[in-house]
């Protein structure tokens, strides 16, 4: 994923101002900030749910802001995973279904979609019988939030506070997921947290403030290559 020169203003507030960042396949990036600073914005932008006013975002080889609506959820389902701070999942469904309806909306067939559901959910440790998902812990719940966000294995994971709602050992065992994806699936992973010791992990690490992301390094700098941020 590639954003270039993004801005972005709303209501007579300046919320992106320039933001550039570039996140290779295989690594993380974390962006902190106050409440209210834009980060959901950003991460919606490169989502392609908000058009931008200026800039570009690439993810996958391709820039959003050039592709019609109907390219652009083709291209979305196809290349990008997201997880919401609630998970979003439908509750009254088994975490088998929630994770296997993301994959048949995309159309993969019902015996593939299944089978990857499952395959993952157990990966993952989330129960695959005929629980409802509402039944489920906290920490199942996010994780099977995870799963679905995999299913259709996608280039490029967001995640918008996915630790929010979890209780520490829960918020650990999620953090560790996460940021073991890119190893693990080869994925870019990008996740705005609130969280200090969340954003800890991340290869490389920002903070959006009046619009610009400000390199904060990260706990993980030790690590060979970071990936890139240019946003100074
Ligand atoms: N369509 C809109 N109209 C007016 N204001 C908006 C709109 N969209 C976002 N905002 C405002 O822009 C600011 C940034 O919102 P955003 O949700 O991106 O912040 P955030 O950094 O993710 O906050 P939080 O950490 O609390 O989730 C907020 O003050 C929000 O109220």
């Amino acid at each position: 994923m590639e954003v270039r020169d993004l801005r972005y203003s709303v209501a007579g507030r300046t919320l992106l101002d320039g933001v550039n960042l570039l996140l290779p396949a295989g690594r993380s990036l974390a962006v902190t900030g106050p409440s209210g600073s834009g980060k959901s914005t950003l991460l919606n932008c490169v989502l392609g749910l908000i058009r931008c006013d200026e800039g570009e975002v690439v993810v996958a080889g391709r820039d959003l802001t050039t592709l019609t609506p109907r390219s652009l959820a083709r291209h979305r389902r196809s290349t990008v995973g997201m997880v919401f701070q609630f998970g979003e999942l439908l509750p009254e469904l088994t975490p088998v279904e929630n994770v296997a309806l993301a994959a048949l909306l995309a159309g993969v067939k019902r015996d593939e979609a299944f089978g990857r559901a499952r395959r993952l959910l157990t990966d993952l440790g989330v129960p695959v019988g005929g629980t409802p998902t509402a039944e489920l812990s906290g920490g199942e719940r996010q994780r099977a939030a995870v799963a679905r966000a995999l299913v259709n294995q996608p280039q490029l994971l967001l995640a918008d506070e996915p630790t929010g709602s979890l209780d520490a050992q829960n918020r650990e065992a999620v953090a560790d997921l996460l940021f073991s994806l890119p190893e693990q699936w080869g994925c870019a992973v990008l996740v705005v947290t609130h969280d200090t010791s969340v954003a800890a992990r991340a290869h490389g690490c920002f903070t959006l403030h009046e619009g610009k992301l400000l390199s904060q390094g990260s706990a993980a700098e030790s690590r060979p290559t970071l990936a890139e941020g240019r946003g100074r």
